[in-house]
C-alpha cells in the first residue's frame, strides 16, 4: 500500500514547491518540470508536487509502508518548517494499494460503455464466443469502447497500412480493419494459432478478411523484418507486457509524420504507479511511460480508458 496523497491549501503552492525542491535539492534527488511540478527522491521513495490555483498537491509513493512514511515525513516536517506563517497543514490519506486503482470509478466506466457508437452484431458476436471459447483469457479483449475508438482513429489518420501487436481473438484486428481506407492493410501479429482462428470467420463476415494480413510469429521478429522506411499510418500495441519498450522502438521510426501509435494497459490496473509492483513488466510499463511522455520525436497523451491508452503522434 505504497501511495498517499496530501492537499495542502495555500495561496503561494508555487513558491513552497520550488523552496522544496532547492532545499531538498542538497540531499536528494529533485528535478523541476518547465511546467511546474517538482518531485523530490529521497533513499525511501519519492514525492511529485503539483500546483493548482489554491493547493499544493503531494503524491508519495514507496516501495512498503515504512519506507512511505519516511518520505510522508520528510516532505511534512521541511513543509510545515517552510509555511510556519501561513500555518500549513499537510495531511496525508492513508496508504493506497496500486492494485486497487482504477483510472474511473466503476460507475463511470459503466456509464462510458453505454454511451459510446455500439457494437454491432458481428463485434458483439465475436466477444461471446470468446467468452466461451477461451473463458478466463476473455478479459484480454479490448471493450467495445475501445474498440470503437480505435476504429476512430485508424479512419482519422486515413490509414492505409495498419500493425497490431497483438491480436488474440481478433476484435481490435476487425475495428482496426474497419477503419482502414480503401485498399489499407493491417498486418496483424500473433503468437497464437488457436486464438487468432476464434476471430477469422468474424473478419470473414464483416467483409475485411482480405485486408488482415496475419503474422503468426513473435512480433518483434516481425517488427523487426519490416522496411525500415517511415509508411505505418497507425500501430496498436496489446501484447507481452515487458516488450512493449522494444515493440514501441520498432514502431516509432516507421510511423510517418503524423502517424500514430496506441499503447494499451499503460496503467497496469494501477500497479504502474505503486513502486512496491517490481516484476518485469511492471519496470517495462514504468520505464516506457516515462520515456513516451519524454520523447521527443512524438506528441503523446495518456488517456483514462480502461486500462490506460496513451496515444503517441509522430512529428
Ligand atoms: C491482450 S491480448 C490482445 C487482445 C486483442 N488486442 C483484443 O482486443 O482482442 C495479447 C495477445 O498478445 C499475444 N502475444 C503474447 N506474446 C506475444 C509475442 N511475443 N508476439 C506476438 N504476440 C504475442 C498473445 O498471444 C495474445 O493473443
Amino acid at each position: 500500500m505504497p501511495i498517499s496523497i496530501a492537499h495542502v491549501a495555500t495561496t503561494r503552492p508555487e513558491r513552497y514547491l520550488k523552496q522544496l525542491v532547492s532545499h531538498l535539492g542538497h540531499k536528494a534527488t529533485t528535478s523541476l518540470t518547465p511546467d511546474g511540478r517538482g518531485t523530490v527522491t529521497v533513499a525511501s521513495g519519492s514525492c511529485t508536487l503539483r500546483p493548482t490555483p489554491d493547493e499544493l498537491v503531494l503524491t508519495a509513493t514507496a516501495v512498503d509502508a515504512e519506507s512511505l512514511a519516511r518520505v510522508e515525513d520528510v516532505i511534512a516536517r521541511h513543509l510545515v518548517r517552510f509555511g510556519t506563517q501561513d500555518e500549513l497543514v499537510v495531511e496525508w490519506t492513508a496508504p493506497l494499494d496500486g492494485g486497487d486503482l482504477e483510472p474511473t470509478a466503476p460507475v463511470v466506466g459503466e456509464y462510458l460503455l453505454s454511451h459510446h457508437t455500439p457494437a454491432d452484431d458481428i463485434l458483439s458476436e465475436l466477444a461471446a464466443a470468446t467468452r466461451e471459447a477461451t473463458s478466463g483469457a476473455a478479459h484480454m479483449q479490448v471493450a467495445s469502447d475501445e474498440g470503437a475508438l480505435l476504429s476512430m482513429l485508424t479512419r482519422l489518420t486515413g490509414a492505409r497500412l495498419a500493425v497490431e501487436v497483438g491480436v488474440f481473438t481478433g476484435y481490435s484486428t476487425l475495428c482496426i480493419a474497419r477503419g482502414l481506407a480503401a485498399g489499407g492493410r493491417v498486418l496483424a501479429c500473433d503468437v497464437s494459432e488457436e486464438w487468432t482462428a476464434i476471430g477469422a470467420p468474424y473478419w470473414e463476415r464483416a467483409g475485411v478478411a482480405d485486408r488482415i494480413d496475419l503474422r503468426i510469429a513473435p512480433a518483434l521478429e516481425t517488427l523487426r523484418a519490416l522496411d525500415a522506411e517511415p509508411v505505418i499510418d497507425i500501430a496498436f500495441i496489446d501484447a507481452d507486457k515487458a516488450n512493449y519498450p522494444a515493440y514501441y522502438e520498432e514502431i516509432v521510426p516507421r510511423l510517418r509524420p503524423g502517424g500514430l501509435v496506441v499503447l494499451d494497459n499503460v496503467f497496469l490496473g494501477g500497479r504502474v504507479l505503486d513502486p512496491a509492483y517490481q516484476q518485469e513488466h511492471h519496470l517495462a510499463m514504468r520505464r516506457l511511460n516515462d520515456l513516451v511522455a519524454a520523447d521527443e520525436r512524438v506528441d503523446a497523451v495518456m488517456l483514462p480508458v480502461r486500462d490506460g491508452v496513451t496515444i503517441a503522434q509522430r512529428r
